[in-house]
């Protein structure tokens, strides 16, 4: 079966005033459908470049990026996007935040249905008497998991995450993999993610890619089997198998970084 997002050869290099900066360098990365990526490197050797460039937002300088057997030329309605900080319309209530892609991608959906759509999600992840609440009025949490029901509201073929848990403190972000976990056993999708926390790429990727310092290319691939059966548990993340797989993707980074051990991940 071919595999739901391709990414084929990518090169891409941004023009400064300083010259060409060359940002991704014939990078290569497949995703099966529902299955979940989680795509960690240095800072700033193009991670969200990459993102972009899967929603469409931009074109690559040469290679190809493919969604659902289609080359992606343009933005891309079928793709759902979350990141570090939510961008919740304040004059909004949480439920008609939720709505807002079913308004854009499906106009014609009975406005009945749209609400059930949010709130059938909104209780998927705990958020059931919250929907009148203004953003606001919710933790940094509950905004995430608001923005996690409207990335996935009108069932994109691949949701993309930048960093959606970066700003959390670590028992709130624990919680949120559990409900991603929760939500796509629910709620099958195809994920990339991207992270700087190597925990939460082992905990919540069926793969991890390794990106090599910028220009990016993919230096490694660890296909995760992650201890345990069913749905993931945390405990999971304390097991020697789990040190080891972590073991072995800091020495990935510390190779793409390009020095000695540090401590620039955790
Ligand atoms: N629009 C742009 N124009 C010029 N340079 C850019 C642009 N966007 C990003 N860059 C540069 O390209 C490089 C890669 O940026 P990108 O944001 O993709 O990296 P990243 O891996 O997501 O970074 P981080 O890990 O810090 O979030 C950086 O050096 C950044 O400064």
């Amino acid at each position: 079966m071919t595999d739901l997002i391709q990414i084929k050869g990518v090169t891409h290099a941004y023009r400064t005033p300083n010259g060409p900066l060359p940002v991704l360098d014939d990078l290569n990365i497949n995703v099966p459908e529902g299955e979940f990526a989680a795509v960690v490197g240095p800072s700033g050797c193009g991670k969200s470049t990459l993102t972009r460039l899967v929603a469409g937002l931009m074109k690559p300088d040469s290679g190809e990026v493919w969604l659902h057997g289609k080359r992606v030329t343009s933005p891309r309605k079928t793709v759902g996007m979350a990141f570090q900080n939510p961008v919740m319309l304040e004059w909004r209530t949480i439920l008609q935040n939720v709505i807002l892609p079913l308004e854009i991608v499906a106009p014609s959906m009975p406005r009945k249905d749209r609400v059930a759509r949010a709130e059938e999600l909104l209780a998927l992840v705990g958020l059931s008497g919250f929907e009148d609440k203004r953003p606001s009025e919710l933790s940094g949490g509950m905004r995430q998991r608001a923005s996690l029901c409207r990335a996935i509201v009108h069932k994109p073929d691949v949701l993309i995450m930048d960093e959606p848990f970066g700003a959390l403190d670590a028992f709130t972000r624990e919680d949120l993999w559990q409900t991603m976990h929760e939500l796509r056993a629910k709620e099958p999708f195809t994920a990339v993610l991207i992270t700087h926390d190597l925990r939460e790429s082992v905990y919540l990727g069926d793969q991890v890619f390794v990106l090599s310092g910028r220009p990016a290319t993919t230096q490694y691939v660890m296909n995760v089997d992650y201890p345990g059966e069913g749905l993931r548990k945390l405990d999971g993340l304390y097991t020697p198998e789990a040190a080891q797989m972590l073991a072995t993707l800091r020495e990935q980074i510390q190779i793409a970084q390009g020095r000695q051990p540090g401590p620039e991940v955790h």
